[in-house]
């Protein structure tokens, strides 16, 4: 089962990455708004991970306190920091998705539903006070820093929360998009499309402030508005977007890591089912 939570986990992450267009984000044709790394870079980090979510969902399982998840977590950055020569490429997804794999793990060794919000819920009751309880692991991370100055919301609050954004916002834009008949590669820009509008990306602030943040969301706002990728010039929409990202040196990584999460969750109900 945990074998299984990781590989689920690991393929969610490179679709993420295989994904284009993604305004200002890496992909197979570029590397968006980021000099410091590319395709190779990510896929280095993605190899470095691959056990680190098997562990983690088989720690889940056993029903590990969050001190115990954190350990796992800041080993597998620490291998990841080693693998990309220091770049940061998978911090959000190694807390986030790493805590998703966790409560999948918890809640398929009982035998509950991946349905609803389900992960979201278990993450946030099992673990969500330890998240919010726990010093900051490096108090001026750009994340934090963020916090601190716009009051956003990060992803600690997120993922205490028991991942709003995701269950609220990025799952059902991926299920609509599917069930109105887009394939995957359209379903997950629309799902991605929906985060930017809504999620308050400490990336997005560390990188553009209030005024960066508000320029992504108005630009996917606008996008979706216009019927996203239902409509017939979707790509040159999106093309569009991303080239304007490139030119700020805007990149939403943290829409970017709960795309992944969306494609996760779902890709695990659909082996449920
Ligand atoms: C709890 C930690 C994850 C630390 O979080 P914190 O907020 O303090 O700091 P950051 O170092 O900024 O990392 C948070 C990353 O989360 C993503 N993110 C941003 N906003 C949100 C949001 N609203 N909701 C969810 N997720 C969000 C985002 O990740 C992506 O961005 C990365 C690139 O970021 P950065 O290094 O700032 O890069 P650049 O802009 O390129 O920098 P420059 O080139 O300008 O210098 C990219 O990797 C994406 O992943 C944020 O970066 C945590 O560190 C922690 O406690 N970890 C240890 C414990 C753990 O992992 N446990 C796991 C199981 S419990
Ligand atoms: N494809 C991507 N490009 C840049 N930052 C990211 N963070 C997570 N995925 C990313």
């Amino acid at each position: 089962m945990a074998g299984a939570i990781g590989r689920a986990a690991v393929r969610a992450l490179y679709a993420e990455l295989a994904l284009h267009p993604k305004p200002g984000l890496v992909s197979p044709l570029d590397s968006g708004s980021h000099d410091d790394m590319d395709m190779g870079t990510f896929l280095r980090s993605l190899f470095a991970l691959r056990g680190y979510f098997r562990a983690i969902a088989a720690a889940g399982a056993e029903g590990a306190d969050f001190p115990t998840l954190r350990e796992l977590g800041i080993t597998a950055e620490r291998r990841m920091l080693a693998a990309t020569g220091g770049v940061n490429t998978h911090r959000g997804a190694v807390f986030g998705l790493g805590l998703l794999a966790a409560a999948a793990g918890w809640r398929m060794r009982r035998g509950r539903t991946l349905r609803g919000n389900g992960l979201g819920a278990t993450a946030a009751a099992l673990w969500g006070a330890g998240i919010l309880a726990a010093a900051p692991q490096a108090p001026d991370s750009h994340g934090a820093r963020a916090v601190t100055r716009y009051g956003a919301r990060g992803a600690r609050q997120e993922a205490a929360d028991g991942f709003p954004t995701l269950f609220e916002v990025a799952l059902p834009a991926l299920d609509r998009a599917l069930a109105a008949g887009a394939d995957p590669e359209r379903a997950s820009v629309q799902a991605l499309f929906s985060l930017m509008a809504v999620l308050e990306d400490t990336n997005l602030l560390h990188r553009g402030g209030p005024a960066g943040l508000a320029f992504i969301q108005a630009g996917a706002r606008r996008f979706l508005d216009r019927g996203g990728v239902f409509h017939a010039e979707w790509r040159d929409e999106a093309l569009a977007l991303h080239r304007a990202c490139v030119v700020r040196r805007l990149s939403p990584g943290g829409s970017a890591d709960m795309l992944a999460a969306a494609q996760f969750v779902h890709g695990l109900r659909e082996r449920a089912a």
